[in-house]
């Protein structure tokens, strides 16, 4: 079957679903071009298919195939940014990475360095799949191309600063510790969004405190709403360069139960998406998507509900680009 595109502004989109269904054919991420097919990508969207990481469910593995599956029906046009993601910016599903499934170090170095080539021609990634440990490399690659520590937005039931497990510090639950021991977080605009559920001890909280996260819990976007928390969010981050981290766990278990370590309590996918709209102008350099273990999932749920969140980071990443004149 011939390939039949949408062409806007010298961009190659996605492949017409008024032509070819939307159902046919191999998927890409929201049946954009592969990486191979255009001469020079602004946006890359590449899949971790890595879950060594994790202190209970496995799966997250098959997170970025199924994400890429479940975006099968997305439309090029965003109207709750009136923004056209994919005619601004040329955006690309760059594949996965190969990462090695049994040797954590290594295939945190592959992600850092695979990361760090990939935006080696100033290109933005978006990265789907995998559970939270990926997160460290990335964060590693997006603070060395910013060339300073960046502002992180975590969206997450969990702290993931926690220490080690079974005597390991490179796991899903402690990628956030290490990177503040690494120095390429800016301390003073780092912030969890949607952190609920039992703790170990109180120790948890006093540390990541000291560590200089702010936290925005389930809780209180339910008593405070989404307008105030954009606010202060957006005020403590400024123009700072912004990475944001997405765990599909923030949402409750009723929208994303495809998850490795559900918690009862969680936003909504329109709390989520929304508090994402409303960070429109940052400049964000780098975003992931992780923790969906498709073998979860019921109906593509969570498949469905993460992504649109990676939609809407590549409406703001593209806006921004775009906006700042940063495409080829
Ligand atoms: N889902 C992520 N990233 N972390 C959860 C760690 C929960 C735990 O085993 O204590
Ligand atoms: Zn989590
Ligand atoms: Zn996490």
């Amino acid at each position: 079957m011939k390939e039949v595109r949408i062409e806007e502004n010298g961009h190659l989109g996605p492949i017409n679903a008024a032509v070819i269904p939307r159902y046919a054919g191999a998927g890409t991420y929201a049946r954009l071009p592969r990486l191979d097919q255009v001469e020079n990508a602004d946006i890359k969207i590449i899949g971790v298919p890595f879950d060594t990481g994790v202190s209970y469910r496995p799966g997250a593995r098959f997170g970025a195939n199924h994400v890429r599956e479940s975006s099968r029906l997305i439309r090029p046009y965003n109207p709750a940014t009136d923004t056209s993601p994919f005619a601004q910016s040329q955006v690309v599903d760059a594949g996965d990475l190969a990462v090695n499934p049994f040797n954590i170090n290594e295939a945190i170095e592959t992600i850092q360095d695979e990361a760090l080539e990939l935006t080696a021609d100033g290109s933005s990634l978006v990265t789907i799949g995998g559970d939270h440990t990926i997160a460290l490399p990335l964060l590693r690659a997006a603070s060395q191309r910013a060339g300073a520590p960046v502002a992180m937005l975590h969206f997450d039931a969990h702290l993931d600063t926690w220490d080690t497990y079974f005597g390991a510090e490179y796991t899903h639950g402690t990628p956030f510790r290490r990177a503040v021991e690494e120095g390429i977080l800016d301390t003073e605009a780092i912030c969890h969004v949607g952190t609920r559920g039992p703790l170990y001890g109180k120790k948890d909280l006093e540390d990541d405190k000291r560590f200089g996260f702010g936290i925005v819990t389930s809780s209180d976007v339910y008593y405070q709403g989404v307008r105030e928390i954009v606010d202060k969010l957006r005020d403590r981050i400024g123009n700072r360069p912004l990475y944001i981290s997405v765990d599909i766990d923030v949402l409750d278990p009723a929208h994303a139960p495809g998850t490795g370590t559900p918690e009862a309590g969680g936003i909504t996918s329109r709390e989520l998406l929304e508090i994402l709209r409303g960070l429109r102008g940052l400049n964000i350099v780098g975003a992931d998507i992780v923790e969906v273990s498709p073998a979860y999932d019921h109906a593509e749920l969570t498949g469905v509900a993460a992504s649109h969140v990676t939609y809407d980071l590549i409406s703001l990443i593209s806006d921004f680009r775009s906006n700042k004149g940063l495409n080829k």
